[in-house]
Order: C-alpha cells, then sequence, then structure tokens
C-alpha cells in the first residue's frame, strides 16, 4: 500500500485542505498564526496546485481554483493544461521571494532557532523542579533589586531628603531617566508584543499590562541604564564599581536563567538601557534649562 502524497509540512495531499481550512489558514495563503507561517504557506500552496489528486467535493474545486494564482493573475498556465504552451511557468514575483528566503531572512530565523534553544537551556531555575530551582528564592531577590518600583520610590525618597542642588539635579535626572526607560520599554512591548518563553512562571510582583511581553527586558535597560548613571555620577571606589557592573550583568542572565526572558530581549534590554543613559545625558536637567523641577524640589 502507497503511502499518501505529503506536502511540505507533511500533511497528506490526498484530502482536499481547502474544505477544511480557516480563512487565515496557510491555505488560504492566510499566514495565520505566528512562527513563519508566511512562507511555508506559500509553499504547500504551489504543492497543493501542482498534485493532480481529484476533488471530489466540488465547493472544494471551486475554492482550490478562486484561490489559485491563475485564477487570481490569469497571467499563467497550469503546466501540462496545453502542450504547445510547455514554457515552465513562471510563478508570481512574491512567490518567488518566498520559495529563495533572502540571505537576511534565513539568518534572522537561525538567531531566532539559536535564541529559543539557547534560553530553554538557560532557563535552570524557570520553577521550584527545575534543575537549578533551589537558587530560585535567590534570582527573585536579584529581580526585586531591578524592580521599576524600588527604584522610582528610593529616587523620590532621596529627592525628598537631599539638601544639595548637585543632589537634587543628580536626582531629578535618575528620576527622568527611570520614567524615560519605563515609557520607552513599554512601548517596544506593546509594539513588538512578543510572549514570555512557554516555560516561565508569570509570579512577577506589580507588573503593568504589557509586561506579558517580554521584548525588550525591562529589567536589563533598567541594570545598564542604573549602572551607567551610577558609574558616571557618583565617585565610588573600584570594587564598588566592579559591583556595580556585575549586578547588572547577574541581573540580566537571572532573567534567561528565572525563564522570563529569551536571550535576545535581554541583550537587546541592555542596549536599549546604554543608549537611553547617552539620551539622559544629551538632555541633561540642570535648573538653567528646568528651573520650575527644581522651584518644585525646593517647596517640598
Ligand atoms: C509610575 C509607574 C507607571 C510605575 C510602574 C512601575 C512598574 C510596575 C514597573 C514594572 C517593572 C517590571 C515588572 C518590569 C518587567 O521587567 P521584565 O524584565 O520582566 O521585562
Amino acid at each position: 500500500m502507497s503511502s499518501p502524497r505529503r506536502n511540505i509540512e507533511g500533511r497528506p495531499l490526498g484530502a482536499c485542505a481547502a474544505s477544511t481550512s480557516s480563512p487565515g489558514s496557510p491555505v488560504h495563503g492566510g499566514g495565520g498564526g505566528g512562527g513563519g507561517g508566511g512562507s511555508s504557506s506559500r509553499f504547500e500552496f504551489q504543492s497543493l496546485l501542482n498534485s493532480r489528486t481529484p476533488c471530489a467535493d466540488p465547493t472544494c474545486a471551486r475554492l482550490r481554483a478562486s484561490e489559485s494564482p491563475v485564477h487570481r493573475r490569469g497571467s499563467f498556465p497550469l503546466a501540462g493544461t496545453n502542450p504547445s504552451q510547455a514554457s515552465p511557468p513562471l510563478l508570481p514575483e512574491e512567490d518567488r521571494l518566498d520559495l529563495n528566503p533572502s540571505f537576511l531572512g534565513i539568518a534572522l530565523r537561525s538567531l531566532l532557532a539559536i535564541d529559543l534553544w539557547l534560553s530553554k537551556k538557560l532557563g535552570v531555575c524557570a520553577g521550584e523542579s527545575s534543575s537549578w530551582g533551589s537558587v530560585r528564592p535567590l534570582m527573585k531577590l536579584l529581580e526585586i533589586s531591578g524592580h521599576g518600583i524600588p527604584w522610582l520610590l528610593g529616587t523620590l525618597y532621596c529627592l525628598s531628603r537631599s539638601d544639595s542642588w548637585a543632589g537634587r539635579e543628580v536626582l531629578t535626572n535618575l528620576l527622568f531617566a527611570l520614567l524615560l526607560d519605563l515609557l520607552l520599554v513599554a512601548l517596544i512591548k506593546g509594539l513588538v508584543r512578543r510572549r514570555r518563553p512557554t516555560h516561565n512562571q508569570m509570579d512577577m510582583f506589580f507588573t503593568l499590562s504589557v509586561d506579558k511581553y517580554s521584548f525588550p527586558s525591562g529589567h536589563a535597560t533598567r541594570a545598564a541604564l542604573v549602572s551607567r548613571f551610577i558609574l558616571n555620577h557618583l565617585v565610588l571606589a573600584i570594587p564598588l564599581r566592579v559591583l556595580v557592573v556585575l549586578w547588572a550583568f547577574i541581573l540580566g542572565l537571572s532573567r534567561v536563567m528565572l525563564g522570563r526572558h529569551n536571550v535576545t530581549d535581554v541583550a537587546f534590554g541592555f542596549f536599549l538601557g546604554y543608549t537611553q543613559y547617552s539620551i539622559v545625558n544629551y538632555c541633561w536637567l540642570s535648573p538653567y534649562n528646568a528651573p520650575f523641577l527644581f522651584v518644585l524640589w525646593n517647596q517640598q
């Protein structure tokens, strides 16, 4: 008994896929669902077109005809329908592009595959039963050390206690930096909407609605931003400076170990936090360019 013909995704071609698929399914070229559905759906479409399996259901046959590139564009014949026009059928340009994905496309997909694989491997504290589950409480403590709330409240408290102009200036800019960070991270998370890794347990304390998304890591942006800020504006002994850098690095790593993030979320988070510091430095607030703010602190 011969096995049924299958398309590239391993689905049998004997049955009429069009009659069973939804409008967003690959057969309709809708590219529904995530994970690179676009190109594989095109491929499946070609395979269905070229299979000579008759379709018993008339609705199905009509659907297949109306969905075919021949019907849609009327620009090229089906191979074999007329021997006098036996030149190879020309694919529409976008289909040819999909069948020959660009180097950039392949590189990006490979990077994402490596990212997912590595993140899963490093997610050793994702649950109590994980291989490093006993370190999870420590990782969660680190998580709190990079959370937005303690940093915001701490900065506001120090501002209210500060009695020097220089101190107020630095703290005002730290507050501005933290708010800018929250805003940019929320904006990018809302735009990119990358889901957190499946092995993550969503048990973080005090999150915003966008925090169900993982790209970029807010803790990583804050770690890079705050550590660069501290290193540039506080006079610290070398061991303390090393400690600040270590804290930022371990906080970023802990996000992947806890299963909260993929490696690329954290890597981009570090980059974004580092860049945010440059923005804050460029727009540095002082009693000269933002006197209203400093008058406000003075009245406290
Ligand atoms: C003023 C204001 C809107 C404060 C909100 C502070 C807040 C709840 C920040 C969220 C911090 C958080 C849980 C970020 C998620 O970090 P990931 O590293 O998991 O992206």
